[in-house]
């Protein structure tokens, strides 16, 4: 993660690592240095003081020796005045205890002197101061007496140490020769000193150097006689390779002090030694002290490990410090490191945010601003921040208010983020064009709670405002004309019901549809009917004041909602009656609907109802003026009503009809009627099944009053199944008896049952249920059914007449189906409506229309069904023009199965029939 981290956070790093360094180093430097120094300073001291000293230890043995010789002194110059002439008289004068009493009383007090002696010529010690008589003791072997008696004029002689013969101890001896007049040998003075006396002195000054020092007596040619610390072996040894040889023989020095590493005698163990070596003036003997390293250095090291310990802490010291220095450089580049990183990031993203984001200081002045805004002003962020109020200009007017009342709300110090409400606003950029933005405003606190201003976001969202428009638009407002839909105009009608109430005024709920728009449509197109529709929301909305509303419920329905009437009900009814009379004029006038059709007239009929409060629901009321409209229609359209209490009565005994109409297939209360069908020589070809309704209390209710109810509330479905199966189950029935199985049922089929996805599906589960003959189905359908969705309606027919059952055209010649239309449709059938059967003998135009519909058919090769022939003038008409099938009271009125007669002819009709007569 920090790989990356500035060269500068390394610089500085090594910077202060070298720093650290370089004070180690000094640090090291400067203490080797000074132990050194201090080394050779205690060294230098040392040289001094065992100078010193191997002086004053010289003078002290020199001075000890010298006593030895004294009393040497006296006791020849004893015997010298005694004038012994030959050896006999030296033995005898000499042995006397006079002589001992001499002796003694000489070497009296003098600790350091062991005996005085007196040896004759053969070695004998003929008298000494220890006592007399004396015992046998021939000292002939003693090198002192060998190198008297061989050398006369060796003079004052100074023996090596041996162990005297008296009491055993460590002894050396100074002597002196006696010769008689003529120089003849006599024998010899002595006087022993006792090394004792020697090692006691140099032993105590070893314990005040410490362990390891060593001091020797030497005798002028480096014979041992005494060392402190005493060691046996060595006394006597003569030093041929010491320090002391090296002074004294070799170099003939009388004095030094030298640093050596020698071995020591002691331990055979290398070490540096300092040793003084001096040689006494007046005797030959040396002296040498000898200090090893661990004493004269003793003091020197503990400097040193002093030295040490300061230097190792202080370079602890320095190196925690340039550790923690390094440390904290380390963290502060670090940190600046990580800030840089954490501006840079928050310039990415924020520089490149397509939103337009700024900070406000509590005094309104702009702290940072997006440059985005450019792209929803036109304005760079810089002319913000030199002019803070700005931004108050690019909000929309109408939105100012808001928005001011926003920002000082989050600008204020006690401002929380739940004070900030997202505000839809628009802003006016440069050039005039203007954007929807979400404003979002937050207060900003520091961590120590600082109100610091506040933070606003801004997106755009137009093109979300432009959807939602949009999708309102699709919503409420119907594509075509632009009006208010169905679903706003009941919402508004809920409002107005509302406001009645409030404001005690009346409004009325007008609806109304175009007559005969569907014919348009059809044999115009529905480009023209669309042109139409909107002349006619145009008329609409100019005849109304703006407050009311103008609605398309769909198709060629329109409902308008008239507001502020009369409180006076029969005032506000005639207000309303009036409006409706200006509107049913205005849409009376011609339209040009293109350049074919410029002189079209329409006419509306107009239903309508009063409103006032809440206590009527809105579906009663929707359906009051449905009702009135009904009414309108029913009195041959182009006409207006008001629902009044007949009209309510209506609704009512609807309502009741159709709830008896839910328990009429449960209950059991539909029947089937069978009306024949007749060919030519009026011998039965089948029959028409119509439903018949047993209400017990209405009676037999015939389909026209329940069918279209039926349809509008769904229960047609389970009606028409019911309808399809029972009719199958007669078909299977005749299929059993030969009379009857060549005889096909005509089924009436409503739009809405053959328009359910699974109709299709439907009728081959019936078919199969029942086991009833496909071929002898036949499905009646209006011609309302099929101009609707032709592709889909032919797909199904063509699914179904791959099975068998085939397709009649029901009351044909009251549509408006178009020929083009009728040709595509696998049709077998087609039904002419009794309308035209009724009136074809006296009227010539429904004899033109029957017979350019026979024609027609028997052009498509279609079999022709009239309906409604109740007399002979009647079939015979159609017989004539090529009819071959007929159905009416002339055959059979519908009837139960159960009065179906056996018989395949139908009664009289041969008679009459004009073929026969
Ligand atoms: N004046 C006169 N009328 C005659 C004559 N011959 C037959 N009719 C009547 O004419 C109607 C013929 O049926 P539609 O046109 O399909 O017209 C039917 C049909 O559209 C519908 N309908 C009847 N049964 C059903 C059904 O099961 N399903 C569906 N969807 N509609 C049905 O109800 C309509 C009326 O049926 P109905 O009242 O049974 O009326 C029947 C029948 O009784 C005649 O010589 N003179």
């Amino acid at each position: 993660m920090h790989s990356n981290r500035p060269k500068a956070t390394s610089d500085t790093s090594t910077i202060v690592r070298l720093y650290g360094a370089l004070l180690v180093i000094a640090i090291t430097v400067g203490a080797l240095v000074t132990a050194v120094a201090l080394r050779d300073k205690e060294i230098q001291d040392w040289r001094h003081h065992l100078g010193s000293m191997s002086y004053m230890l010289t003078e002290h043995t020199a001075q000890t020796v010298f006593s030895a010789f004294l009393v040497l002194d006296a006791i020849t110059e004893q015997v010298r005045q005694m004038d012994v002439q030959d050896e006999a008289a030296f033995r005898q004068r000499l042995s006397t205890v006079e002589m001992h009493q001499l002796l003694r009383d000489k070497i009296q007090g003098l600790s350091q002197l062991d005996v005085a002696s007196i040896v004759a010529a053969n070695g004998d010690n003929i008298n000494f101061s220890r006592a007399h008589p004396v015992p046998r003791i021939n000292l002939a072997e003693r090198d002192y007496f060998k190198a008297h008696r061989d050398q006369p004029h060796l003079g004052d002689h100074i023996s090596t140490a041996v162990r005297n013969k008296g009491n055993g101890k460590w002894t050396f001896y100074v002597s002196r020769r006696l010769d008689d007049a003529q120089g003849r040998f006599l024998g010899l003075v002595l006087v022993g000193l006792s090394v004792d006396a020697f090692t006691g002195v140099y032993g105590r000054l070893i314990e005040t150097l410490g362990d390891g020092a060593s001091i020797s007596l030497y005798r002028g040619d480096l014979t041992m006689l005494a060392r402190a610390p005493h060691q046996d072996d060595l006394i006597g040894r003569v030093n041929h390779s010491g320090t002391a040889h090296r002074i004294i023989n070799e170099q003939g020095q009388q004095d030094a002090v030298v640093l050596a590493d020698t071995p020591r005698f002691s331990s055979g163990l290398s070490g540096l030694r300092l040793t003084a070596v001096r040689k006494a003036t007046r005797y030959p003997l040396v002296v040498s002290l000898v200090v090893p390293d661990t004493i004269f250095l003793a003091s020197w090291k503990r400097s040193v490990t002093l030295i040490a310990s300061m230097s190792l802490l202080s370079i602890a010291f320095v190196l925690a410090g340039i550790g923690a220095l390094s440390r904290t450089s380390r963290r502060r580049a670090q940190t600046e490191h990580e800030l840089r990183e954490s501006e840079a990031k928050f310039h990415t993203m924020v520089d490149g945010a397509t939103d337009w984001e700024y900070w406000l200081r509590p005094d309104g002045s702009v702290h940072y601003m997006t440059p985005s805004v450019e792209q929803f002003t036109g304005y760079r962020a810089e002319a913000f921040e030199r002019q803070p109020d700005l931004i108050a200009t690019l909000v929309h007017p109408d939105d100012r208010t808001l928005w001011r009342q926003q920002v000082q709300a989050v600008g204020a110090p006690e401002a929380t983020p739940s004070t900030a409400r997202p505000l839809d606003l628009r802003i006016v950029h440069r050039n005039g064009s203007q954007r929807w933005v979400s404003h979002v405003s937050r207060p900003v606190h520091g961590p120590d709670g600082r109100h610091l201003g506040q933070r606003i976001s801004m997106r755009d969202i137009t093109e979300r405002k432009a959807s939602e428009t949009e999708i309102r638009q699709l919503a409420y407002y119907d594509a075509l004309t632009g009006l208010p839909n169905r679903r706003m105009f009941l919402d508004r009608l809920g409002h107005t019901l509302a406001a009645t109430e409030r404001n005690q005024t009346h409004s009325a709920l007008v609806l109304l549809d175009l007559d005969h728009f569907k014919k348009l449509n059809d044999t115009q197109g529905h480009d023209v009917g669309d042109r139409l529709l909107v002349e006619v929301a145009r008329r609409l909305a100019l005849a109304v004041r703006d407050a009311d509303t103008v609605a398309r419920l769909g198709g060629d329905e329109f409902a308008l909602m008239l507001d502020g009437l009369d409180p006076d009900e029969p005032t506000a009814a005639r207000q309303a009656e009036q409006i409706a009379e200006k509107i049913h004029a205005i849409l009376n006038q011609p339209y040009a609907l293109n350049e074919a059709n410029d002189d079209h007239r329409s006419s509306p009929s107009i239903g309508m109802t009063l409103l006032y409060g809440r206590s009527t629901p809105l579906d009663v009321l929707m359906k009051q003026a449905d009702v009135a409209l009904y009414q309108a229609k029913d009195a041959g359209r182009n006409a207006i009503r008001f629902f009044n209490p007949a009209m309510q009565a209506a609704i009512d005994a609807r309502i009741a009809m159709e709830n008896a109409l839910r328990q009429a297939l449960v209950l059991g209360q539909f029947q089937l009627h069978y009306q024949p069908q007749v060919d030519a020589t009026g011998w039965h070809t089948g029959a028409e099944a119509l439903i018949r309704w047993s209400d017990p209390v209405r009676g037999m209710v015939p389909p026209d009053r329940f069918i279209p109810l039926a349809e509008e509330t769904g229960l047609i479905i389970e009606i028409g199944q019911w309808v399809l199966d029972t009719a199958c189950a007669q078909l299977a029935q005749w299929a059993t008896d030969p009379a009857r199985q060549n005889l096909q049922i005509s089924v009436n089929v409503s739009a809405r049952q053959f328009h359910q996805s699974d109709f299709v599906e439907r009728v081959r589960r019936s078919l199969a249920a029942s086991g009833a003959n496909p071929a002898r189905l036949m499905l009646e359908l209006t011609e309302s059914i099929v101009i609707d969705r032709v592709d889909e309606v032919i797909d199904r027919m063509e699914q179904l007449n791959v099975v068998g059952v085939k397709f009649s055209l029901d009351d044909f010649g009251t549509g408006y189906s178009s020929l083009s239309c009728l040709k595509r449709l696998p049709l077998d059938e087609v039904k002419i409506d009794r309308s035209f059967v009724r009136d074809l003998v006296d009227d010539s135009n429904d004899a033109a229309i029957v017979q350019a519909i026979l024609a027609m058919s028997h052009s498509l090769g279609l079999r022709v069904v009239a309906e409604g022939v109740e007399t002979l003038a009647q079939r015979d008409f159609l017989l004539t023009r090529g009819c071959e099938t007929f159905q009416g009271y002339l055959f059979g009125k519908p009837a139960p199965i159960a009065q179906w007669a056996g018989s395949g002819h139908s009664r009289g009709v041969a008679r009459v029939s004009p073929l026969e007569a």
